[in-house]
């Protein structure tokens, strides 16, 4: 699946998952987001990579998840609260009984207690989540949702119903993709009012004055940033929280008091302003940007909604907004000073850099990944007259193709649905009289490729879904760690682009090719974790120094950087050679007998798929003397004890591999699989070049 801000939401249980889709839907998200739904199990069929953001219902959730999450997947972790409407029944039980809290894994099973407790529910609660033999002196048990999990003895079950995403996770989807959920388009906040109030209608009044309900409420009412007033058809106030009070000069603690204690002016411009308009008014003297709703119940309008907010707010946070996008990539951090080099060619280069930097003209950086292509990048706008202007980096290898058109060359409003409905502003526009950083351009699909190739010649784009041509000047510095020609050769990189973009092009030297550099920059990354972990000098021992500089470095000042990371939170004093086991090549593990090589190659394909620890504990509990043949029960267990959840159909699809790739074989029945001499090879090989 590929397509504009699109979630992915994974749970545990089918029940749970129906539950949070109902709930996304119910406040509408899919009005801007397109929303998919997995269980655990089903993952092994999926790619995640398309998903803008992937939603995970739990902790334990995500640690099953993880395996197939792509390392540049966005995921967050849903915070959950009970479903307060469902409560009702648990203030029949009295106070101090003692039940059971039965749901699947522990940990939802000790959230929910904590969530109850918290809430002022005062039952004597007992967790339940595995197949223990139940206490017969307990006969009620309370289940969010699960009362298939129920011990049979249970006399009443009282089923909450699957818990609910808490509201400030739904404030962080919307964050994760710039909309603020209090915004005027988004119209959120009214939404979880009005389903605030279907609730409030629902339970008795003395439930509605319970502490619970009125925690939840005001901690969203109270959160919101805007002013938000209710007031029902007497025309007395239900709700007010304190920014309305604050501007309204109201008291924040009252009962039942009535609209007219707010001063003339305001109530004339709230019942001018029409219901679902939004607007800006004056209000002696000060512009506020008023919003009005109805809150209906069944067909019944029940109360009005105003939420509003001083104008000037809304300037602040556009300002606020601009200048946290210059920290994070319209800004340039790095100049020339900070790549740091004795390499008499890379100090050439620099220096040439420095003059091309003064001119307008197109940049072509190539080097291999982690040469510090990104670095140079910024330091050339740095030096450039351009410098006091955006500069706005673009990885192609980061944003998926169907968001890429849209991302840099922006789109009109209602250009395709799911669009934004003020339409937005691309990359290109957003570095107008700044530069912009193409990375990773060998990456670029063919539809992109001929766009960049229209702006390099004409400097002017058309956003998507517009008919006006934007002219732009956008000084353009493009970055690749491939081959383009090679590239060209195949066809899947345009030559008049390639001619373009080459016009002053500069080479960083792998790291393996400055030898020199790596002493000096092992001294200040030594440095820079000495500071960040407040630890001891680090200091490299001759043979480890040797090690490092006969190393090839394939991943460059990065990897070199992250090896001295490793080793700042690992050694003492002193880095020996053996603490460094990772760019041992002597050991067979890398070298190039050819069945090894395609160990490693099979290392690989787990690690990519995310689960190469998983298949290393099948197979080394295969291995173990004691096992002769495992079934899968057995190995969940196993796995667990370990720190790994893994679901039936999970363990079924990495054993699937594993015996794909001849390294352990799968009987039916009580043998279960067992390992072959070519997975005892494997692991063998695997445990030397780790130093095992
Ligand atoms: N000469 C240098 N001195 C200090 N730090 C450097 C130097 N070169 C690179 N680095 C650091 O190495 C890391 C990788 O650099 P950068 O992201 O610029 O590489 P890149 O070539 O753009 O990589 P990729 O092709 O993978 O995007 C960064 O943390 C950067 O700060």
């Amino acid at each position: 699946m590929s397509s504009l801000n699109s979630i992915l939401i994974v749970s545990y249980t089918r029940n749970t998952l129906t539950m949070l889709i109902e709930q996304l839907n119910e406040i509408g998200l899919p009005e801007f987001f397109e929303i998919d739904g997995r269980t655990v199990d089903d993952l092994d069929r999926l790619s995640m990579k398309d998903y803008s953001l992937v939603l995970v219902s739990s902790e334990i959730v995500y640690s099953m998840v993880k395996p197939y999450l792509p390392a540049k997947t966005p995921y967050l972790i849903c915070k959950r609260t009970v479903n307060y409407a469902n409560i009702r029944e648990l203030l029949d039980v009295p106070k101090g009984t003692k039940v059971y809290l039965v749901s699947d894994l522990k940990q939802s099973t000790e959230e929910s207690i904590r969530i109850l407790k918290d809430a002022g529910i005062d039952l004597d609660f007992y967790p339940y989540y595995t197949q223990e033999t139940p206490r017969e002196d307990i006969t009620i048990a309370i289940t969010p949702g699960e009362p298939q999990l129920v011990p049979k003895h249970i006399k009443r079950v009282i089923n909450i119903g699957s818990r609910l995403i808490d509201i400030s996770t739904l404030v962080e989807i919307f964050n994760h993709f710039g909309i603020s959920p209090f915004s005027p388009t988004t119209h959120l906040s009214a939404r979880f009012m009005q389903s605030l109030v279907d609730i409030t209608q629902e339970l008795s009044d003395e439930i509605f004055r319970s502490r619970l309900l009125q925690k939840s409420l005001d901690s969203i009412v109270q959160n919101m940033d805007e002013a938000v007033l209710v007031y029902n058809n007497q025309d007395e106030i239900q709700v007010c929280n304190k920014n309305a009070a604050d501007i309204l000069n109201l008291p924040t603690q009252f009962e039942k008091e009535s609209i007219h204690l707010i001063q003339e002016s305001f109530l004339t411009a709230m019942r001018n302003l029409q219901v679902g308009q939004e607007n800006f008014v004056e209000i002696d003297g000060t512009t506020f940007y008023m919003r009005k709703k109805r809150i209906t119940i069944g067909e019944q309008v029940h109360s009005t909604l105003i939420v509003f907010r001083k104008a000037e707010d809304y300037r602040k946070i556009e300002h606020d907004y601009r200048s946290k996008a210059k920290q994070r990539n319209l800004y340039a951090r790095y100049r020339f000073d900070d790549i740091r080099t004795v390499s008499l060619p890379v100090i050439e280069m620099i220096k040439i850099a420095g003059r091309l930097a003064k001119s307008n003209s197109t940049i072509l950086i190539l080097g291999e990944t982690g040469t510090g292509k990104e670095v140079l990048a910024q330091a050339i706008h740095h030096a450039s007259p351009r410098n006091h202007n955006p500069f706005i980096g673009v990885n192609f290898a980061a944003i998926s193709e169907s968001l890429m058109e849209s991302e840099l060359f922006g789109y009109e409003p209602g250009a395709f649905t799911g669009a934004r409905k003020n339409g937005h502003i691309g990359m290109f526009e957003q570095a107008h009289m700044g530069s912009i950083f193409l990375d990773e351009i060998g990456d670029a699909s063919p539809v992109i490729q001929n766009r960049l190739l229209r702006v390099l010649q004409e400097r002017q784009i058309m956003r998507v879904g517009g008919d006006k041509l934007i002219p732009l000047d956008v000084r353009v510095i493009a970055a690749t760690n491939k081959d383009l020609k090679k590239l060209i050769e195949e066809g899947t990189f345009r030559e008049d682009l390639y001619y373009r973009l080459n016009v002053l092009p500069l080479k960083m030297l792998p790291l393996r090719e400055r030898k020199q550099d790596i002493s000096l920059l092992i001294n200040i990354f030594s440095k820079e974790f000495e500071e960040k972990l407040g630890r001891e000098p680090l200091v490299f021992s001759k043979e480890a120094l040797k090690l490092c500089e006969s190393y090839h470095w394939p991943g460059n000042v990065r990897e070199l950087r992250n090896i001295v990371e490793y080793v700042a939170h690992i050694c003492n004093e002193t880095v020996y050679k053996e603490d460094l086991p990772i760019l041992d090549n002597e050991l067979s593990y890398f070298s190039h007998e050819p069945e090894n090589d395609h160990l490693y190659e099979i290392e690989e394909e787990f690690r990519e798929k995310g689960f190469f620890e998983e298949a290393l504990l099948i197979l080394e509990y295969l291995n173990s003397e004691e096992i002769e043949s495992a079934g899968r029960s057995a190995m969940i267990n196993h796995l667990l004890q370990k720190g790994y959840f893994l679901s039936d159909q999970q363990l079924r699809y990495r054993q699937k591999l594993l015996s794909n790739h001849d390294l352990i074989t799968i009987e039916k029945g009580r043998k279960g699989s067992q390992i072959t001499d070519k997975g005892k090879k494997f692991i063998y090989l695997y445990e030397k070049s780790m130093g095992l």
